[in-house]
């Protein structure tokens, strides 16, 4: 019998890609989602809609008396700076809610949870050391600490009440569709690809690099991007493995490698063939020097979880079309 699926935040940039990928393998989907950063456009047709906040418990609770065969939860705010501005804001929106959404979900036993957690939940590591899952956790930033309470909620939910769930922590997530149907779409996005990107389509004039000073080879951040549909297609091949064999499973996703900030900003210029004017800036707050994951396990538990995009010109290739596409779209 084909899944159904709920999925929290499919509006938004990665819930997107991965509605696409959870269609184009077979299964229903719906989406719960309030459009404050997502867009309508990145909805598609075979997908029910219901706009919604998921802080709305009754709602909730109607919802899930449908019975899903899994929630994959991706609605919440991701702007590290802002968190670190606003702490209040992320403790309520990311974990408040998700409370809210396990509670309805154990109450109305529903059978397993996928949940978009982030790289930011580990200490910084030291240039080229990967972090694995047991790596310590001390987030630099309130955004960090918020999707670790919810990972905390999620684990002991399953200790007490047998909730299956896949915890993935994102590394750096870049690029777009490849068949160009949905992209990086929120007008506001701060991610380094998506503000090059903006450059390199002449929708800004510059852009900043924040710090130049990290002990890193180029004096900038790095960070492990990973293509934004190789990370969808990893959330249908864990939400099979969750669905199969119960339990809770932390994965990493991420290729294993990092890149700095100026060999980003490099790729899109490679793609374009153009010059971005990217110029030197204060360190950002909560920016941590260097982010790299060990994929060792998701490649263990996942062997049929193979990337297809990895490498930062087909990110910046793909980013950079979705931009162009954006000028049509929003026109
Ligand atoms: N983008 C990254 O690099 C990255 C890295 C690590 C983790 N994550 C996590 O992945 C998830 C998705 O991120 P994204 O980049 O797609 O962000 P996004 O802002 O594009 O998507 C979030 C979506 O959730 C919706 N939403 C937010 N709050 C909601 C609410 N209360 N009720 C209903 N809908 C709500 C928004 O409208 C949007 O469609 C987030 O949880 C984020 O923390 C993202
Ligand atoms: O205009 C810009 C934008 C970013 N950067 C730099 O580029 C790097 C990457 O920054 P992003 O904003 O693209 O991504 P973050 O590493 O800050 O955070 C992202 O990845 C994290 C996990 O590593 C979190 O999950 C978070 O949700 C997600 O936004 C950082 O060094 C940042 O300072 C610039 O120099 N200029």
């Amino acid at each position: 019998m084909t899944k159904h699926i709920l999925v929290t935040g499919g509006a938004g940039y990665i819930g997107s890609h991965t509605v696409h990928a959870l269609l184009d393998d077979g299964f229903d989907v719906t989406i719960l989602d309030d459009l404050s950063t997502g867009v309508e456009h990145a909805i598609p047709a075979q997908a029910e809609f219901v706009r919604g906040d998921v802080a709305d418990t009754a709602l909730l609770r109607k919802l899930l008396s449908g019975g899903f065969d899994a929630v994959i939860h991706f609605a919440g705010r991701i702007v590290v700076p802002e968190s670190v501005e606003n702490p209040l804001k992320y403790y309520r929106e990311n974990t408040a809610t998700s409370l809210g959404l396990l509670t309805e979900m154990v109450a109305a036993g529903s059978p397993a949870i996928l949940f978009s957690s982030t790289a930011a939940v580990y200490a910084p590591g030291e240039e080229g050391a990967a972090l694995d899952e047991e790596a310590v956790k001390a987030p630099l930033s309130p955004y960090g600490q918020s999707k670790l309470m919810t990972e905390m909620m999620i684990r002991d939910a399953g200790l007490a009440h047998g909730l299956p769930a896949g915890i993935l922590r994102y590394f750096n997530v870049a690029g777009a569709d490849p068949e160009g149907r949905v992209g990086q779409s929120t007008p506001n996005a701060t991610h380094l690809l998506k503000i090059a990107s903006q450059v390199a389509t002449g929708k800004r004039d510059h852009m900043e690099v924040f710090g130049t000073d990290y002990p890193t080879k180029d004096g900038t951040c790095i960070r492990d991007y990973i293509h934004v549909s190789d990370l969808a297609s990893a959330h249908v091949e864990t939400l099979k493995h969750v669905l199969e064999h119960g339990g809770q499973t932390t994965m990493n996703c991420g290729y294993g490698r990092g890149s700095t900030v100026r060999e980003v900003i490099a790729a899109a210029e490679e793609v374009t063939g153009g010059k971005i004017d990217a110029r030197d800036a204060d360190r950002r707050a909560g920016d941590a020097a260097v982010l790299i994951s060990d994929n060792t396990r998701i490649k263990e538990t996942l062997p049929g979880w193979q990337p297809q995009h990895d490498s930062l010109q087909e990110m910046a290739r793909t980013a950079i079309a979705w931009e162009e596409r954006l000028k049509v779209l929003n026109s």
